[in-house]
């Protein structure tokens, strides 16, 4: 499924802009030579020397291509994004980066300048960069007449800000990118060659694309979202990394059914500046760090890549790293591009931008062709992720309140219970760096006692120091005393030399006057004595002569001994006389010098005697106080510490529970507008469907009804016409129950004439006593009898009821029947008591009743009772009423008046029965 290839290095780029306004109006000089437009060298020079000086202070960088001034937008996706293309749609993943420091031209090289209003995304234009550029490419080649087969692209678009991942292409922006190690085993997929780990990235929203325009639309989205963060947050964009990546499945000529699946990684990486040149304070600094971080790490790779002996790579330790594992020194086929400014302002950063692109030219990579799936696959993946959205719409569609599909609920509760142990992991070394905090404190109190003890220390040393400065000017003034001395003993040493000196003075002086006498007299005399000689050499005496000679010499001696006597004599006296004054003097400066000296050393003495003392009482004071007695102030200070961070605990942890409920609301807000406005959406395009369906319902539903009025209305009539008919027989009914009555009436008048003939009857007494018994028991049927006229009473008074009073009155009717029963009632409970009366207090045999004559009577009323059932009608008005309840009503009705009915007959019977056994001869009285 893969083709291995060689090794190859990543290919660099360098691009370099002309100066911008800044860098004119500072009038900053251009450092950078680069050709005009495309080259393939660099000539770095920060010295304004120019030929061979010039030539000897430049430094040389070679790359692939270097992009001048004047190239434009169009001349750098030709150069550096086409080829790239190309191996992207042969199936390499591929990846492209630019790198350099701020304003260097980064964005404009990877996006360009466009609008981001979406009325404004037409195509691409002069100033789009690569990736528009390589959108619309890939659709022109992939639809273009040429090309077979399917395929299907996406893309995602994620932003990495201070080591927080961030899609921006997500709807919903609180869920957590992950990065995940995923082995791809081929066993498992078919996608993938060999055992290989590839970055998964958790809930990155992977948009797939109708069309070029679909796919800028998806990038100025993003960029949008990007810039609205941008705007919020001071610089995001100089100070994050961005990654679109297009994944392309294409469908593969030669084996039709399977999908070759590249992967286009578009990475425009954060500004490589120095952070302490922008001035960033701590905050940034903090976050420009991680940025750094990045970057560094970045570097680190890079440097380790092109060491060969290096064997562990640490890509692991930046996000950045992790997600650019592949391509660098892995799988992918590489470009970077370095952006540069030419201006001497940006110089350093210049140079550490061309390092850095010289150092990645020695990257190596092994780029395969990427991994393929069946038709089948992606269709399973293209239906799950179908599905998903569809179990989400349904969701929305069919509750109320949480719009969710279980899965993604699931997700969610995951990532909210990941966010739970996130908090409990925060809580846990919160609680860790508290505690150190407060060993820190605890350290830092016990530091501060320490720092007392030692001030109260440094305040003795600082008496003793005052001490040992008094000492010090005593110790000046014998100095000075020492200088007198010895000046004096300096003024008698010169003393001394002067009188050497005299005396020396006075050795010449002897010496000349020894010479003078040799020379002048002595010689004079010595000529004497010579012209002496001569005079007298005529002269025999020379004995004489010699003896004068000798004598003169004698003389000239004795005088010269003399002289030198005296001379000798006079120096002698003058040292004499000199010599044991400066000597006295000597003997004198040199006791004031001994005795300075030996003051001087008495002191000395007493200031080290002095330094010795106020020493071990330090050590002492050390020893003995230092760490000492500290405990109670130590508990205390730690308690109070413990207060404080207790308190600044719960004050974070307060804003912290505000910011989750404030986020909360928030996205219940979020929730509800989402969900009302797709409601709304829903709701209209349902309401667009059914409203034909409404249409058709509304006409048959009104046709139904006009049916069902017209054909309730025949009813309504008919019903009428029967319930008029009815109230005619009930009125003839009523008429012959009241004839009846009446003539019960007259029969039960004759009745009493009867009894009372019957007991007043004196021939009757022996069989008074039976028929008395006999009549106890017509009694009771009495009784029966009355109770089943109350129950047909009630039985009219009901059919009353259910013909209602209205239709009773519209036809002019009364209730005959019941109040002709009540009458009958009354009077048979007369006669009852009458009997009772005649019978029971004179306790006589009662007089016979014409038994027969009564039940016959009665038996009519009854009978007639049977026959006429009340009749049937329908409640006007209840045009939905079931007719089942109407005949439920009924029967039950009929059933409880033929109960009633049978019970009447029943008892009629027992009557009869009993006046049959008790008949006696008909007689009849008048
Ligand atoms: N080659 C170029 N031709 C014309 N204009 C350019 C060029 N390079 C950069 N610019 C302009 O310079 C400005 C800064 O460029 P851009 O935003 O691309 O820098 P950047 O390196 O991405 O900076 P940052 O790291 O701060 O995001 C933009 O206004 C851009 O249009």
């Amino acid at each position: 499924m893969s083709s291995s290839a060689d090794s190859e290095k990543i290919q660099v780029f360098v691009r370099c802009r002309g100066r911008n306004a800044k860098e004119t109006s500072t009038k900053s000089a251009v450092v950078v030579q680069v050709n005009n437009d495309i080259g393939n060298e660099v000539v770095l020079n920060p010295s304004d020397e120019l030929g061979v000086s010039a030539q000897l202070n430049s430094k040389i960088y070679q790359f692939d291509k270097v992009f001048g001034p004047i190239t434009d937008q169009r001349a750098i996706f030709q150069g550096v994004a086409s080829p790239l293309f190309d191996e992207f749609l042969k199936g390499y993943n591929c990846t492209l980066l630019v790198y350099g420091m701020t304003s260097s031209g980064k964005t404009y090289t990877m996006t360009g300048e466009c609008s981001t209003l979406e009325n404004e995304i037409q195509s691409i234009g002069d100033r789009s960069g690569i990736i528009p550029r390589v959108l619309v490419k890939l659709f022109d080649v992939l639809n273009d007449a040429g090309q077979k087969g399917d395929f299907i692209v996406k893309c995602s678009f994620l932003e990495l800000y201070n080591e927080e991942l961030k899609d921006l292409l997500a709807e919903d922006s609180n869920k957590k990118l992950r990065i995940f190690d995923q082995k791809n085993e081929a066993s498992n997929s078919p996608t993938t060659p060999g055992n290989k780990s590839s970055i998964y990235i958790q809930n990155l929203e992977e948009v797939i694309l109708k069309n070029a325009d679909h796919g800028l639309r998806t990038l100025y989205k993003g960029l949008k979202l990007r810039q609205v963060a941008a705007t919020k947050m001071n610089d995001v964009s100089s100070r994050s990394h961005t990654i679109f990546t297009i994944t392309l499945f294409k469908q593969n000529h030669d084996t039709g059914e399977l999908f070759r699946i590249s992967k286009m990684n578009l990475v425009d990486l954060a500004g490589s500046e120095n952070i302490s040149r922008s001035g960033a304070l701590y905050q940034r600094a903090k976050e420009a760090g991680s940025i750094n971080q990045s970057l560094l790490t970045l570097g680190r790779v890079i440097n380790l890549l092109v060491d060969k002996t290096q064997q562990h790579i640490p890509y692991r330790e930046s996000k950045l790293t992790r997600l650019l594992q592949d391509s660098l020194g892995g799988r992918t086929k590489t470009c970077l591009i370095a952006t540069i400014s030419p201006a001497r302002i940006n110089y350093e950063e210049t140079q550490s931008t061309l390092e850095y692109a010289n150092k990645a030219k020695s990257i190596q990579n092994k780029p395969q062709i990427g991994s393929s799936v069946t038709k089948e696959f992606l269709v399973k993946e293209l239906s799950s992720e179908l599905s998903r959205v569809k179990a989400d719409l349904q969701a929305n569609r069919s509750k109320e309140g949480v719009f969710i599909d279980h899965d993604n609920y699931r997700d969610l509760m995951k990532d909210i219970q990941e966010y739970k142990t996130e908090i409990e992991e925060s809580t846990r070394s919160h609680d860790i760096v508290r505690k150190q905090n407060d060993s820190l404190r605890a350290q830092l109190s016990a530091a501060e006692n320490l720092v007392n003890d030692q001030l109260t220390v440094i305040n003795t040393l600082n008496s003793t120091v005052e001490g040992l400065h008094n000492k010090i000017d005593l110790q000046k003034e014998n100095e000075q005393n020492l200088m007198i001395s010895s000046s004096k003993f300096k003024d008698i040493v010169n003393k001394m030399n002067q009188n050497l000196l005299t005396f020396k003075v006075y050795e010449n002086q002897t010496k000349e006057t020894v010479l003078d006498v040799i020379e002048n007299s002595f010689h004079v005399m010595t000529e004497k004595i010579l012209e002496t000689i001569k005079t007298s050499s005529n002269n025999a005496n020379v004995d004489e002569d010699l003896k004068k000679i000798e004598q003169s010499q004698h003389e000239m001696v004795s005088i010269f001994q003399e002289k030198i006597f005296q001379a000798h004599e006079n120096a002698a006296k003058s040292v004499a006389i000199t010599l044991p004054q400066s000597v006295s003097e000597f003997g004198s400066s040199f006791k004031a010098l001994e005795d300075t000296l030996k003051s001087l050393i008495d002191d000395l003495n007493a200031s080290f005697s002095n330094l010795s003392r106020e020493n071990n009482e330090f050590k002492s004071a050390v020893n003995d106080n230092l760490f000492k007695n500290h405990d109670d102030i130590l508990e205390a200070a730690i308690l109070e510490t413990n207060k404080k961070i207790e308190m600044d605990t719960n004050v974070i942890l307060n804003q912290f529970v505000d910011i989750l409920r404030d986020n909360n609301v928030k996205q219940q807000k979020l929730i509800h507008d989402e969900v009302n406005a797709m409601m709304s959406n829903i709701i209209h395009a349902e309401r667009s469907h059914l409203d034909s369906a409404r249409l058709k319902w509304d006409n048959l539903t009104r046709d139904t009804i006009n049916i069902c009025d017209s054909r309730i209305e025949k009813g309504r009539i008919e019903h009428n016409k029967e319930v008029k008919n009815l109230l005619t027989k009930w009125k003839d009914l009523s008429v012959s129950v009241f004839n009846s009555a009446k003539s019960q009436e007259d029969e039960l008048k004759d009745i009493s004439t009867i009894a009372k003939t019957f007991v007043n009857d004196k021939n009757i007494g022996s069989i008074g006593k039976t028929i008395r018994g006999k009549f106890s028991e017509i009694n009771q049927m009495n009784s029966n009898l009355t109770d089943t006229l109350r129950s047909t009473k009630a039985g009219i008074e009901s059919v009353g009821e259910k013909l209602g009073t209205d239709v009773l009155k519209t036809h002019g009717t009364s209730d005959i029947g019941s109040t002709k029963i009540n009458e009958i009632l009354d009077e048979i409970e007369t006669e009852q008591t009458q009997i009772k009366k005649n019978l029971l207090p004179t306790g006589k045999t009662p007089r016979r009743v014409d038994s027969m004559k009564i039940s016959s009577k009665l038996n009519n009323y009854n009978n007639f009772n049977v026959q006429k059932s009340p009749p049937k009608f329908h409640l006007i008005g209840q045009r939905f009423n079931s007719t089942n309840g109407e005949e439920k009503e009924n029967s039950i009705g009929q059933s409880k008046r033929k109960a009633s009915n049978e019970s009447t007959i029943d008892n009629i019977n027992k009557f009869q029965r009993v006046s049959n056994e008790s008949r006696i001869p008909k007689r009849r009285f008048r």
